[in-house]
């Protein structure tokens, strides 16, 4: 069985690295900036970083300087998240270096636009399926976007590489994965999953590795170690 791969979140809202609750604006806590806050995570030994722009996400602006300019420093693999939705936009999330991007609001809004994409760009491309019970949430998690087995479906069927799935509802909680969503979603699917949302301690990272055979192939990881419940060096030890 592989490896349960971590990757530690630096969420990013005006130039400040943050964690949300429930993915709600104005429930954010700071803590420090987002080049301290990944190199940090780097120096760790991280082998992921997952980075949201989430002023792009919500529609408040963005962070693409901080983001160009922390990517440089980075010498591990990074995933872009947050207001990709248009041509421009991708061009700019794949000029930094990332190693792939998540779509959100356009995978629900703009089908044909992320067939395209995902035809061009294969595992470049991964969709975040950001789910509120199985309904898909999008622009800042704030609207409605569909049943997520109908979307899954649609996006398997153009080739989608990968899925990001977050239980908005467990997200900046520490309550716990959503391990029957997780389990659900790698049955109506063959390609991998990374779960997000509701880690809280090393028990939830050993829980979300038993189902790595089933086709859960990482964890994102962001308020317990932003609020120190465990290292990350711990938690890679506990998914080895
Ligand atoms: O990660 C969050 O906490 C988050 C909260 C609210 C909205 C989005 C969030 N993150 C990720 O951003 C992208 C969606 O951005 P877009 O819809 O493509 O602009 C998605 O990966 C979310 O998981």
């Amino acid at each position: 069985m592989s490896r349960l791969e971590l990757l530690p979140a630096v969420d990013i809202r005006n130039g400040q690295a943050v964690r949300l609750v429930k993915g709600a604006s104005g429930t954010e806590t700071s803590f420090g900036t987002p080049l301290a806050a990944a190199l940090a995570w780097q120096n760790a030994g991280a082998e992921w970083l997952h980075l949201v722009d989430l002023d792009a996400a919500f529609g408040t602006g963005d962070n693409r300087e901080i983001i160009r300019e922390l990517s440089e420093q980075m010498n591990i693999k990074v995933e872009l998240s947050g207001g990709i939705r248009d041509d421009a936009s991708l061009a700019a999330a794949l000029a930094t270096g990332c190693r792939r991007v998540n779509l959100g609001t356009a995978a629900l809004e703009q089908p044909e636009w992320v067939a395209k994409v995902i035809a061009e760009h294969g595992d470049k491309i991964a969709v975040g399926l950001d789910v509120v019970g199985t309904t898909l949430r999008g622009r800042g998690w704030t609207s409605e976007g569909g049943d997520l087995y109908e979307v899954l479906a649609r996006l398997d069927s153009e080739g989608c590489a990968r899925y990001v799935v977050t239980d908005v509802n467990r997200d900046g909680t520490l309550t716990g994965p959503n391990l029957e969503l997780l389990r659900n979603v790698c049955a109506a699917t063959d390609k991998p999953v990374v779960a997000s949302g509701g880690v809280s301690s090393l028990d939830d990272l050993r829980a979300i590795a038993t189902l790595t055979g089933e086709g859960v192939e990482g964890a994102i990881v962001g308020k317990a170690l932003y609020e120190s419940k465990f290292t990350l060096e711990e938690a890679l030890e506990a998914v080895s």
